[in-house]
């Protein structure tokens, strides 16, 4: 008979930022509240390069457990016996090296997007979970959600006939006089030094979707590697503030356009009113996902002889009422939780190749850019004493 206890994993948090804070708000909710019953989530130590009060501050705004050890380094915390799995939430010019730093240890690790600065370091890091035989995954969290497994087997089903196009499109419209855009220099999102620009943030969900859609769907023989063409407008910190792409795949006569900015918003109303972020295009009719491309609530099938009629599909993100929250991020948690259960060192919805690909196709476009980070954070040969592990600013 099967066990009807959860299987637990016990994470260790790296870094204290935003989207360290929603993820361990939702490692903490209650799985019943999404019909989860066979895996569960503690939070065991939390970590930050800046201090140790940092942590414990952390710990406290979650509402977390007071048993959680607490470090003022990452070291310390990919040294805990009792840390089973580290979740990586510094930013993009970091994950190369932190990653690097937790799978040495020995540690599993999910490691938030994107998942490096170029494809050279994602093959780095996945040789090393090879070798140290661990799981490695990265955090695109949209990939685990119901929706998206829905929309992945529309497609593969052949609802909308064969697919030949995805344009998708995550942009913020943070336009500001005088040239600006409404981050600070210093930010992340446009930052030279931390990776930043809209591509490596925003556009990894675009492709996302473009890859759904066209590549992750394909029968393994079938996958090829796209051709890409890019058009990038930098930003005055060097960073790219537009960029549109189109990812054509020959064999399958298909094409993605992926698109991003800073500039101009998606959704210039904040109420949908400009229409799907994502359009799946099938000889047979279309899908469109209502966004933001990274946490989207709605799609809408229609079918090119469905006589005008157009299928609306809610799905909403469950809350658990005792915590009032559910953000959407323990999917991919869950998702960890059962292939460290089963013994899987990579995830089918993401795996290895399919992250290291968009990483090369992210790559290709910044280089057609003339976009350009920095060695400190380009590099792909690991230091665990990079003053990015050791938080010396
Ligand atoms: N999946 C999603 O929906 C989202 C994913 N993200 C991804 O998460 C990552 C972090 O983003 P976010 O949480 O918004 O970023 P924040 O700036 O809010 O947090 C980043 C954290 O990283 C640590 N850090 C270490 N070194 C530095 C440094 N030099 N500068 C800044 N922070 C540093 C800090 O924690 P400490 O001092 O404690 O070590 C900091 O709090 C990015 O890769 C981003 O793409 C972001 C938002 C949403
Ligand atoms: O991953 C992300 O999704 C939500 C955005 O607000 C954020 O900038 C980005 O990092």
């Amino acid at each position: 008979m099967a066990s009807t206890t959860p299987y637990t994993i016990r994470w260790g948090i790296m870094a204290t930022g935003w989207i360290a804070e929603m993820f361990s708000k939702d490692l903490l909710t209650n799985p019943a509240a999404r019909d989860v019953h066979d895996v569960r989530h503690e939070i065991v130590a939390v970590a930050s390069s800046s201090a140790k009060e940092r942590a414990a501050e952390f710990i406290t705004k979650i509402d977390g457990p007071s048993t959680a050890k607490t470090y003022g380094s990452y070291h310390e915390l990919v040294a805990d016996p009792d840390v089973d799995i580290v979740y990586v939430a510094t930013p993009h010019s970091h994950h190369f090296q932190n990653a690097m730093l937790a799978l040495d240890a020995g540690k599993n690790v999910l490691c938030e997007k994107a998942l490096t600065v170029n494809a050279a370091q994602a093959r780095k890091l996945v040789d090393k979970a090879r070798e140290k035989n661990v799981f490695f995954m990265e955090a695109v969290w949209t990939r685990y959600f119901p929706i998206s497994i829905k929309v992945r087997e529309l497609v593969a089903s052949g609802a909308i006939g064969n697919v030949y196009r995805a344009v998708a499109d995550l942009s913020f419209g943070n336009d500001a006089p005088e040239g600006k855009v409404t981050f600070k220099d210093s930010h992340r999102m446009v930052n030279i030094d931390l990776a930043g620009g809209a591509l490596l943030d925003l556009g990894i969900y675009s492709l996302t979707w473009v890859f759904q859609a066209l590549y992750h769907v394909q029968p393994e023989e079938g996958k090829e590697a796209p051709k890409v063409v890019a058009a990038i407008n930098k930003y005055h910190t060097g960073a790219d503030e537009t960029t549109s792409i189109i990812v054509q795949f020959p064999k399958h006569k298909s094409q993605g356009i992926a698109l991003t900015s800073l500039r101009v918003g998606t959704d210039v109303d904040g109420h949908n009113s400009g229409g799907p972020a994502i359009r799946i295009q099938g000889s047979g009719g279309e899908i469109q996902v209502m966004g933001p491309a990274y946490r989207p609530l709605q799609y809408k099938v229609i079918k090119k002889d469905g006589g005008g009629k157009v299928e609306v599909v809610d799905c909403p993100i469950p809350k658990d009422p005792a915590r009032d929250w559910g953000h959407g991020m323990f999917w991919e948690a869950d998702e960890c939780a059962r292939c460290l259960r089963d013994g899987k060192k990579e995830s089918a919805t993401l795996p290895w190749s399919e992250s290291i690909m968009i990483m090369e196709v992210m790559e290709e476009a910044l280089k057609q850019g003339g976009v350009e980070y920095p060695e400190l954070i380009s590099t792909d040969v690991f230091d665990a004493q990079s003053p990015l592990n050791t938080g010396k600013r």
